[in-house]
């Protein structure tokens, strides 16, 4: 059964519960610090290593994918969380799914996430890779650097995005 083309919306923390945390100023908890010469928007998200572990940051440079977007897939990362935080202020997008083995290509959904919006994907979420709109965009990612098998593919029938 073909699945209808996934319809973008907006990003918050209720929505994504479920997949992880939203990273993101507006809402958080706000301490004043250095002397009032900085606002810290305190513990948006929790980076997971998972056993034997270590968080690593790195910079994923995205360049936009073929359109008409395309879910074909979902991966996830059974042993931790994975956070992607734009470097630029540009509109990108989240694809999710829901399953235990395997995603049900039903429960896809579509998040239009803003500029100053980033995730963390809790451990095992199922997840399209890094998606951005129209030109390239740089993220910084903190996941996990380990022993293990931290990376799972699904595959389906293609599933488009409505843009
Ligand atoms: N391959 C890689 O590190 N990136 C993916 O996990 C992703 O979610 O973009
Ligand atoms: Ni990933």
């Amino acid at each position: 059964m073909s699945v209808r083309p996934l319809r973008p919306e907006p990003l918050t923390r209720a929505a994504f519960a479920s997949f992880g945390q939203v990273i993101e100023a507006e809402g958080a908890e706000t301490r004043v610090v250095n002397g009032g010469h900085a606002l810290r928007r305190h513990a948006l998200a929790a980076v997971e290593p998972g056993p034997d572990g270590r968080v690593i940051l790195s910079i994923f440079e995205a360049t936009p994918r073929p359109l008409p977007l395309v879910i074909h897939m979902l991966e996830r990362h059974p042993l931790a969380s994975q956070a992607f935080m734009p470097l630029s202020d540009r509109d990108w997008l989240v694809v999710v799914g829901e399953g235990d083995a395997a995603p049900d290509p039903a429960t896809l959904r579509c998040f239009r996430a803003t500029g100053r919006q980033g995730v963390n994907y809790r451990p095992g979420c199922w997840h399209f890779p890094v998606l951005v709109l129209g030109e390239r965009q740089d993220f910084l990612v903190a996941d996990r650097d380990g022993p293990g098998a931290n990376l799972d593919e699904a595959f389906f029938e293609a599933v488009t995005i409505a843009l």
